[in-house]
């Protein structure tokens, strides 16, 4: 379902609106951290990006004062000159400035985004355990922080700068009016307020219509993508449900556009409502310019001054509106961002942690106890058992025993509630946890499939390996000869992602899921160094002749290294040096397979029931 999850977090955010005081206290630290950031990021890009953005602003002031000049000349039979070369300054200024800014703020964005992104995920990074990752909503955080992470801080400096560009070009257009007449500044700016008061409510209005119709758009883009996603697409050709998931997609999108409707309508009447407001307050302040005028007691300059003035003011401070409520949303937006980086550890590592030696005694756990949250149930219950050094022990026990949770425990991707896991008597907590992983080979039941060339797949586990150590791997666990004769060897690419890319890398291949399952053998077995190899179910996806081939294999492998192997197929473990049965977290049994089966306990009555299957099927 993690396909879909990304449909489920967009407007979250919007939520925390609702309370002012922390929205204040968010976008005070957003802004800090957004600007130091773009400091960051380019300080030699910032500046002359910010003199780009506030030097416009002084454009529409300096072209209507040299019209009011222009006109003032004209009348009174003044020179031109100084005026043309003016308006031919400006007008250079206004051709080349534009296109300066976009590339600073294109590449300063880029850089800020790049730099977000880089630490936070340097922060996820540092999570020693994987408590975070099955947690939803650390999942849904990041998601959104991600998000913001890239876009958050470049939308936020343009923002800021350009609200400083309104500024400068109100306080521009207000001074260049004062000189004409005092009362008439006070009346232009007057006449904004009505505007500034009505973009404020219809802007905080888009907000809370971006969370209401939030989970209409969730469940749109829910139904998208299982309209087009490969894994339901099997399913929905055989049950006919194309059709039907195509109407509620249509039915979501169209109660989204009601409501979207009726804030366009609600905007329609208040831009009207403020277009009267501005026409009246524009033709009094001319019809008392040109009484004025006709007076003599202001210039035909004048008039023209004031027209554009009063548009200015009015068109400025509606966007000045507009970036200031779209810089604070983005900034709460920036919360996630802000929440993520600074979260605490997951786990807690020793403050200066032992570096994991040779396994020489063994593994011991020594009353565990673990929940996976305080509301779950315990999936390990006060379990005490050592693996020796050099010997193999398997794990047996039915679905949901507990059996994958301690190989989770082991390679200390969680801690225990209780108890303790000591490798050769060192607790793993003062252990360093990258040393210990160093020691252990691991094959998880959900193994990872990487869209990566085959010889990448391999080579993951263990970084910096040569070619030769990748083929004999791949050996070991049978795939080398399947691998070979893919089309470009080891280096073809094991997805479709790069299908027909022609990038020189070839089609890419798809591979069987027992294939698959060999390769992450191959992967956990090119640890040579390691003291422990870790085993979850790893054969459950082979054909009955791949899995005697591997266990003969592995028997090799195993001998004289430390190894903990889980498998329901009780003919691959029987050989183990000690068998472990757990049942519901607990230990019930232990001992050889003969020993074991001279007990007749749950061990005996599972290899019969297995063993009676396989002669049933057989006669
Ligand atoms: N991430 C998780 N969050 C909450 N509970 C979990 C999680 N993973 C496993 N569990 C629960 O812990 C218990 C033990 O699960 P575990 O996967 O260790 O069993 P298992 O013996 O490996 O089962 P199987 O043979 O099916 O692989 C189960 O009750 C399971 O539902």
């Amino acid at each position: 379902m993690d396909l879909y999850r990304s449909c489920f977090l967009f407007p979250v955010w919007v939520r925390h609106m609702d309370d002012p005081i922390r929205d204040q206290r968010v976008s005070i630290r957003g802004l800090a951290t957004v600007f130091g950031l773009a400091v960051r990021a380019g300080p030699q890009l910032l500046v002359p990006y910010g003199l780009a953005v506030v030097s416009q602003a002084a454009i529409p002031v300096t072209v209507a004062w040299l019209t009011k000049l222009a006109l003032d000349r004209v009348a009174g039979g003044g020179s031109l000159t100084g005026v043309i070369v003016g308006f031919a300054v400006t007008a250079l200024v206004a051709a080349v400035l534009p296109a300066c800014e976009r590339f600073l703020k294109n590449e300063l964005e880029r850089r800020i985004a790049l730099l977000a992104q880089d630490r936070l995920f340097e922060v996820v990074e540092r999570f020693v355990g994987i408590k975070r990752f099955e947690d939803p909503h650390f999942l849904d955080r990041l998601s959104l922080a991600h998000q913001s992470g890239g876009m958050t801080p470049g939308l936020v400096v343009s923002g800021v700068l350009a609200v400083a560009r309104g500024l400068v070009t109100v306080t521009g257009f207000i001074g260049a009016l004062m000189a004409v007449s005092r009362w008439l500044a006070v009346a232009v700016l007057a006449a904004a307020i009505p505007a500034l008061l009505a973009e404020w409510q219809l802007s905080r209005k888009r907000a809370a219509l971006m969370w209401r119709i939030g989970p209409l758009e969730r469940r749109e883009i829910f139904y998208r993508l299982l309209l087009t996603s490969v894994e339901a697409a099997k399913e929905i050709r055989l049950f006919g449900t194309g059709s039907y998931f195509r109407h509620r997609m249509s039915a979501e999108r169209r109660s989204a556009d009601a409501e979207r409707r009726g804030m366009d309508v609600r905007e329609l009447a208040v831009q009207v409502a403020l277009g009267f407001i501005s026409a009246a307050v524009t033709v009094a302040c001319l019809g008392w310019t040109l009484l004025a005028a006709g007076q003599g007691r202001v210039t035909v300059g004048d008039v023209a001054l004031l027209a554009g003035a009063v548009a200015g003011v009015q068109a400025t401070v509606v966007l000045l509106i507009n970036e200031l409520m779209m810089a604070h949303q983005q900034l709460l937006a920036f919360s996630h961002y802000l929440a993520v980086t600074r979260s605490v550890p997951d786990l807690v590592v020793a403050a200066q942690p032992l570096k994991a030696g040779p396994l020489r005694t063994g593994i011991e756990f020594r009353g565990v106890w673990f929940r996976y949250s305080p509301d779950h149930p315990w999936a390990l219950k006060d379990l005490s058992f050592t693996i020796p050094a050099g010997m193999s022990v398997a794990l047996i026990g039915r679905n949901g025993a507990g059996k994958s949770t301690l190989v989770k425990l082991l390679c200390r991707l969680y801690d225990p509630d209780r108890g303790t896991i000591l490798w050769d008597g060192i607790d793993v907590r003062d252990l360093d946890p990258a040393s210990l992983r160093r020691r252990i080979g691991t094959v998880f039941q959900d193994y990872m499939q990487y869209d990566l060339t085959a010889a990448e797949n391999i080579g993951i586990g263990d970084l910096g390996s040569d070619r030769q150590a990748i083929e004999r791997a791949a050996a070991r666990a049978g795939v080398h000869e399947r691998l070979a004769s893919l089309p470009s060897g080891y280096d073809t690419p094991l997805t479709r992602i790069f299908f027909g890319l022609s990038d020189g890398d070839g089609d890419g291949v798809v591979l069987s899921g027992g294939q698959w399952q060999r390769l992450a053998l191959a992967r956990a077995l090119l640890r040579d160094q390691a003291d422990l190899l870790v085993l979850d179910e790893p054969s459950s996806g082979l054909d009955a002749v791949a899995e005697v081939e591997i266990h003969t294999a592995l028997r090799t492998h195993r001998s004289g290294l430390t190894s903990l192997l889980i498998s329901h197929r009780l003919s691959a473990v029987r050989d183990a040096d000690l068998l472990i049965v757990l049942e519901e977290g607990e230990v019930v049994e232990r001992g050889d397979h003969s020993s074991l089966l001279a007990a007749k306990g749950v061990y005996a009555r599972l290899f019969t029931l297995q063993a009676n299957g396989y002669q049933d099927s057989s006669s």
